[in-house]
C-alpha cells in the first residue's frame, strides 16, 4: 500500500490523490450497482473482511459483534476529527472505522471539511428532549463551530443562514437542533437566563409532549418538522420564530400497532389529579378503555409521565395558555374514540357510548343533541337545492374521527400562534407560510417602533410606519434558521403520511445533492476547470419525481382520485399503469391489491393505500363546523379554534349548506374565494414544502448529516450494518471524495481578496480591480514560497476560473488557519506596540517616583510606601475588541441620514426616545415585577474592576432590566451596577423550566 513520506513532495501528494479518487470510483461505482433500485442487496452492510467488494481497507483491528454486526474496537485514529485527512484509500469501509474508533472513545462529531457528521450514541434516551432538559448536556466545540460560522456570515454578509439537520428517524436530529439553539443563545442570545430563553424552552416543552410519539424508530420521535427561525442583528439575537409542519395526524385515532398515541395523551392520564379528572369527565377511564390509545402500545411509565405533565403545565403557564381550555379539548378527543355509531336498521344510527356522548359534548361547551346531529347528519347541495339527509353508521364513525384530528391539529396550531408571539406584530412579511407569528425578545423592536412614529401623526400611519419597518428590517436583515424535518421512515404498514414524510427526506437530500455535488460539479464545467476527482453521487430527483410530478406524480394522481371519489385499488391500478417502466415504483411480495412500494434514497418502503384517499380529502363537514358557532356553543376556546371556517360560513345566510372545509386550519384568506377546502392534505403539505425550499434557497446552508448508531436505542453501541446503510444514503463517502480532492468550494476574486489580502505582504499586491486575478495568484504563490499552505497529505489546490477562483477543502482550512494566526499576530503586536507606548509615556514618572524612594523626603521617612501612585492607578488592559469600530466615513455619510430619516418621517434634531425596559422578570409561571431582592450567586465583579463589588451571599435590590443584553440593574451604595443575571437568584428558589 502507499505511504506517504512523511515530508512527501508534491507529486506523492499528487499520486496519493490519483489512487484515493480511483479507488473511490471503483467503490461508487461497486455501489451504484448495488444499488440499482430492485437490488435488495444494494443495501446490504459491507462483506466482511476478506470478503472481496469491502472496498479495501477491512484490516484488523475490527471484530464483529454478535447478530448485529457491532464494531467492538477499531484501530482507526480517533483523534482524525476530519474525514478529509484519513490516510489511504478511501473506502467506505475506511470510513466506517474511522466513525467507529471515534465513536468508541465517544466522539460523535466528526467532520467532512465544513459539513458535520453526528453520530448518535444514545447515551441520552429516556429524557424528554426539550430545550430546557438539553441544558445540562455540555456543548461539543464542533456544534459551536457551525454555530459561529453562521453568526459570522450572517454579521458579515447579512446573507440569511440555515443550519440543515438530515438523517432517518431516531439519528438525532432533535437533540443536536436542540444543542445548536442552546449554542446560539449562549454565542448570541445572552445565555440560558434570559426571558428569551426561558420562554422558547417553554415553548418547547409545551410542543414535545404535543408533537412527538414513540415509533418503531424512535421513542421520541417528533411528527411535527421545526424550522426554527432566529433572527440575528450584529452579533445579538433579536427574535425567534417556529415554524411547524404538523403531518401525522391520523395517529389521534388510529397509532400503529407497535406505536403510541401523541404523549401528552399518556401524560394527561398519569398527571390530573383527581379533582381535575372528575372536572373532565376522565375518572374511570386509562390505556385500555380508551380506543384512540388501546390500538397502539399501551406500555407506561406513569411516575415519568406524571412528572413531565407537570412540567407541561407549568410551560403552559409561561406561555398564557388557559391549562383547563387545552385540557378539555384534549379529554374530548380521548372520549370520542369511545363513541361508536352503529347501523340500527331504521334512517337514523343507534350510538354506543352515550355517557362519552355527553361528557364530549359538556366539555366542548355544546348540546348532546347538537352535537349528535353535527356527527350524524349531513347536508347537500344539489344543484342549488339544499338536502338534509342522515349518515350511516361507516360515514358518522368517519365524522366523529375527522372531529377528533380536527380538534387536535387546530390546538397545536393555536398553541404554536400562542408561543411564538410574546408580542404580535402586524407584518407577516417573511418567509414561510405556516402557523407562525413572531415572538419579539427584545425590546429594541419596541425602540424601532417608537423611532419610526417619531414625527408622524395618527395611529394609522404610525402602524403602516411599524409595518415599512419591519419590513426593511428583514429585507436587509438575515436570520439563521435551524431545520429539524421529518427523516426517513419505513414503518409497516407505511401510510400517506408516511410518504409526505419520505417526499420531504427525499426532498433534504435533494436539496444537499444540488448544493454539494451539483453545484461543485457544474460550476467546474461552466468555467473549464478540471478536478482529478470525479465525484458519482446518487440523483434521487426519479424518486422526487415519481412522487411529486405535476400531472402524473403519486400525489397529483391521489388528488384526482379523491376528486372523482375513486377507491384505494383503483388507484393502484392507475399509478401501476403510469409508471409501469419506472424502477423505482416496485409491486411488493406478496402482492396486495391495496399496496405499492418505491425506492427511496434511503431504503424500500411499502405503502398500505386503504386509508389514502380518506386521509388526503382531510375534510369536515359545515353541519360539524356549524355546532361551534357562538350561538350554540359556549366554550368560546373551541369557537376559537374553528374561527375562520365559522366566519366564511356564516357570512353567507344558509347555514349549514352542503360545504366542507379542512380539518387542519385554514388560514381565512384561503377561504375568502369559496367555503370549499382549497387543497388537499398532500397538496397543502407540497406548497408549504416549496415554501420551506424557497427560503432554503435564499440561505447560506451550513449542514449537519446524522446518524444513528444502532436501531435498538442501545446506547453505546456501533451496529456496523445500520450505520453503513446510512453513510451510503447520506453520500458520505462521495461527500469525502469532493472535500478531499476536487473544488468544492469557489470565491469571486474580490471577495477571494478581500479575506485574504492580508496574508500577503502589503507591497506584493497591485490592488486594482482589473489585477484582481494576478492579485490572487500572488497570494498563493507567496504562501507557497514561504511554506505556509502545504502539508502532508493534504490536497491544497486551486484553479483560476472565469468569474470565480475554486479551492479545495484543504487549502480553505490551510488558508482559515493562516489567517488566523496573521490576524493573531498583528492584534499581539498591535497590543505590544500600545503598551510600549503607555510605558514609555509613564517612564518619567515612574522614574521620579523610584527616585524619589531610594532617597525619601524627610516627611516619607517614618510610613515609606514602596507602592507607587503610578502602579495604584495603571489602568487594566482593555481587551481588544473582536469587531473593530465602523469606518466613520463609510457609514455615516449625512446625506444619506438626512434622506432616511425624511423617508422614514425622523426627527434628526430629537433622538428617539429610550427603550421602555419590561417592568418584570418571569420566574416560574409567574411574572415579578421590580424591585427584587436577589442574592449574589458569586462576585461581582469577578476581575474587581470597579469600586463597588458584591459579594457571593449578598443580598441586593434588582430596580430593573438594564438595556445590556442579559443584565439587570442593581442599586448598591448608591450606585447602579449592571450584573448579568446569572450573577443572580432569587431569594426564594424560582421554579426552573
Ligand atoms: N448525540 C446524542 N447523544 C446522546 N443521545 C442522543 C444523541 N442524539 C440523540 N440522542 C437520543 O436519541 C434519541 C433519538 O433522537 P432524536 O429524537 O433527536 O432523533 P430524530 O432524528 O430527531 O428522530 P425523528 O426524526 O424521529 O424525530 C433520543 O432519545 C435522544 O435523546
Amino acid at each position: 500500500m502507499f505511504v506517504p513520506d512523511a515530508c512527501s513532495s508534491n507529486e506523492a501528494v499528487h499520486l496519493q490523490q490519483r489512487l484515493r479518487s480511483l479507488s473511490s470510483e471503483l467503490v461508487t461505482l461497486r455501489n451504484r450497482l448495488g444499488r440499482q433500485p430492485g437490488h435488495p442487496e444494494g443495501d446490504a452492510p459491507p462483506q466482511p473482511r476478506g470478503g472481496g467488494g469491502g472496498g479495501g481497507g477491512g484490516e484488523a483491528g475490527e471484530k464483529e459483534g454478535g447478530k448485529g454486526g457491532e464494531v467492538m474496537a477499531s484501530t482507526c485514529p480517533p483523534d482524525i476529527d476530519d474525514l478529509i485527512h484519513l490516510q489511504g484509500p478511501l473506502t467506505e469501509d475506511a470510513l466506517l472505522k474511522a466513525l467507529a474508533a471515534r465513536f468508541h472513545s465517544s466522539h460523535t462529531y466528526t467532520n467532512v471539511g465544513p459539513i458535520l457528521v453526528s453520530v448518535n450514541g444514545y447515551t441520552d434516551v429516556g429524557n424528554p428532549l426539550t430545550l430546557s432538559s438539553t441544558r445540562k448536556v455540555p456543548l461539543n466545540p464542533k456544534l459551536l463551530r457551525v454555530v459561529q460560522e453562521a453568526v459570522r456570515h450572517q454579521s458579515e454578509s447579512g446573507y440569511p443562514q440555515a443550519i440543515i439537520l438530515s438523517g432517518t428517524s431516531g439519528s438525532g436530529k432533535t437533540y443536536a437542533s436542540m444543542l445548536l439553539l442552546r449554542q446560539l443563545f449562549e454565542v448570541a442570545g445572552g445565555g440560558p437566563e434570559t426571558d428569551a430563553f426561558k420562554h422558547l424552552a417553554a415553548a418547547f416543552t409545551v410542543l414535545r409532549s404535543l408533537g412527538s410519539a414513540k415509533t418503531t424508530s424512535n421513542s421520541e420521535s417528533s411528527r411535527i418538522g421545526h424550522f426554527i427561525e432566529v433572527q440575528v442583528t450584529d452579533g445579538a439575537l433579536y427574535r425567534t420564530k417556529i415554524h411547524c409542519y404538523f403531518l401525522d395526524q391520523t395517529r389521534v385515532i388510529r397509532p400503529l400497532p407497535n406505536e403510541k398515541n401523541y404523549h401528552i395523551f399518556y401524560q394527561l392520564l398519569a398527571g390530573l389529579s383527581s379533582e381535575e379528572r372528575v372536572k373532565l369527565n376522565l375518572e374511570g377511564y386509562n390505556l385500555h378503555n380508551l380506543s384512540y390509545l388501546k390500538c397502539g402500545d399501551t406500555r407506561q411509565d406513569e411516575a415519568e409521565d406524571a412528572a413531565r405533565f407537570q412540567q407541561w403545565k407549568t410551560c403552559l403557564g409561561i406561555l398564557g395558555i388557559p391549562f383547563l381550555d387545552v385540557v378539555r379539548v384534549l379529554a374530548a378527543v380521548l372520549l370520542l374514540g369511545n363513541i361508536v355509531f352503529v347501523d340500527s336498521g331504521g334512517v337514523e344510527v343507534s350510538v354506543e357510548g352515550e355517557t362519552e356522548l355527553a361528557s364530549v359534548a359538556s366539555l366542548l361547551g355544546v348540546t348532546k343533541q347538537m352535537l349528535l346531529r353535527g356527527v350524524t347528519s349531513r347536508t347537500h347541495n344539489a344543484r342549488g337545492q339544499i338536502v338534509r339527509s342522515f349518515c350511516d353508521a361507516n360515514m358518522s364513525n368517519m365524522i366523529r374521527d375527522s372531529l377528533a384530528k380536527a380538534l387536535y391539529c387546530r390546538t397545536v396550531a393555536t398553541i404554536v400562534r400562542r408561543a411564538n408571539s410574546l408580542k404580535r406584530l402586524g407584518s407577516t412579511l417573511g418567509t414561510l407560510s405556516s402557523d407562525s407569528n413572531e415572538s419579539v425578545h427584545n425590546q429594541a423592536e419596541v425602540a424601532s417602533q417608537h423611532a419610526s412614529t417619531v414625527g408622524t401623526a395618527g395611529s394609522k400611519s404610525s402602524k403602516s410606519m411599524a409595518a415599512l419597518n419591519n419590513a426593511v428590517r428583514h429585507a436587509t436583515d438575515g436570520f439563521i434558521g435551524i431545520l429539524d424535518m421529518f427523516g426517513f421512515e419505513e414503518p409497516k404498514p407505511s401510510q400517506l403520511e408516511h410518504l409526505c414524510i419520505n417526499l420531504c427526506a427525499e426532498t433534504m437530500q435533494h436539496f444537499y445533492n444540488t448544493h454539494i455535488f451539483k453545484s461543485s460539479i457544474e460550476s467546474c464545467r461552466d468555467e473549464g476547470i478540471h478536478s482529478d476527482v470525479e465525484v458519482d453521487y446518487v440523483d434521487n430527483v426519479p424518486c422526487i419525481d415519481l412522487i411529486s410530478s405535476l400531472r402524473t406524480g403519486l400525489l397529483s394522481m391521489l388528488d384526482v382520485e379523491c376528486s372523482i371519489r375513486g377507491s384505494a385499488e383503483s388507484y393502484i391500478n392507475k399509478i401501476k399503469a403510469q409508471h409501469r417502466n419506472n424502477a423505482r415504483l416496485f409491486e411488493p411480495k406478496p402482492l396486495e391489491p391495496r399496496t405499492f412500494g418505491v425506492q427511496h434514497f434511503a431504503g424500500r418502503v411499502v405503502y398500505d393505500a386503504t386509508h389514502f384517499l380518506d386521509t388526503n380529502r382531510d375534510v369536515v363537514p359545515d353541519d360539524l363546523v356549524a355546532v361551534f358557532h357562538r350561538q350554540h356553543c359556549n366554550f368560546g376556546f373551541a369557537t376559537h379554534l374553528f374561527g375562520s371556517e365559522l366566519k366564511a360560513l356564516y357570512a353567507s345566510e344558509t347555514v349549514p349548506r352542503g360545504v366542507s372545509f379542512r380539518i387542519s386550519p385554514t388560514s381565512h384568506s384561503d377561504l375568502l374565494n369559496g367555503d370549499e377546502p382549497v387543497s388537499t392534505l398532500t397538496q397543502d403539505f407540497h406548497t408549504r414544502l416549496d415554501n420551506l425550499l424557497r427560503t432554503l434557497v435564499h440561505a447560506r446552508p451550513h449542514f449537519v448529516r446524522c446518524i444513528r448508531a444502532n436501531a435498538s436505542e442501545t446506547p453505546r453501541r456501533f451496529d456496523r450494518a445500520i450505520v453503513m446503510k446510512q453513510i451510503r444514503s447520506l453520500q458520505v463517502l462521495e461527500t469525502v471524495n469532493l472535500m478531499a480532492g476536487g473544488f468544492p468550494h469557489r470565491m469571486r476574486f474580490k471577495a477571494f481578496l478581500s479575506r485574504y489580502r492580508v496574508l500577503a505582504g502589503h507591497n506584493e499586491l497591485r490592488r486594482c480591480e482589473e489585477k484582481a486575478v494576478e492579485d490572487c495568484q500572488t497570494i498563493l504563490q507567496y504562501l507557497e514560497d514561504k511554506q505556509l499552505i502545504r502539508r502532508p497529505g493534504l490536497v491544497v489546490s486551486w484553479a483560476f476560473g472565469k468569474r470565480h477562483i475554486f479551492l479545495s477543502e484543504g487549502l480553505r482550512q490551510e488558508l482559515e488557519s493562516v489567517r488566523w494566526e496573521t490576524l493573531h499576530k498583528a492584534a499581539v503586536s498591535l497590543q505590544s506596540a500600545w503598551r510600549a507606548y503607555q510605558a514609555r509615556k509613564r517612564w518619567p514618572a515612574l522614574k521620579r517616583s523610584l527616585q524619589q524612594n531610594h532617597h525619601p523626603p524627610p516627611s516619607a521617612k517614618a510610613g515609606r510606601t514602596l507602592v507607587t501612585n503610578s502602579t495604584l492607578t495603571r489602568p487594566r488592559p482593555q481587551p481588544i475588541a473582536g469587531t473593530p469600530p465602523p469606518d466613520p466615513l463609510e457609514k455615516c455619510d449625512h446625506k444619506i441620514i438626512q434622506q432616511t430619516c425624511t423617508m422614514f418621517g425622523l426627527d434628526l434634531e430629537r433622538p428617539p426616545p429610550v427603550p421602555p425596559s419590561r417592568p418584570y422578570t418571569v420566574t416560574g409561571n409567574t411574572k415579578l415585577g421590580y424591585p427584587q431582592t436577589r442574592v449574589m450567586k458569586m462576585p461581582f465583579p469577578d476581575d474587581g474592576s470597579s469600586d463597588v463589588s458584591l459579594m457571593k451571599g449578598d443580598t441586593v435590590t434588582v430596580v430593573g432590566a438594564s438595556p445590556r443584553r442579559g443584565h439587570l440593574v442593581v442599586e448598591h451604595c448608591n450606585h447602579n451596577l449592571h450584573v448579568p443575571y446569572q450573577f443572580l437568584e432569587l431569594k426564594s428558589s424560582p421554579l426552573t423550566i
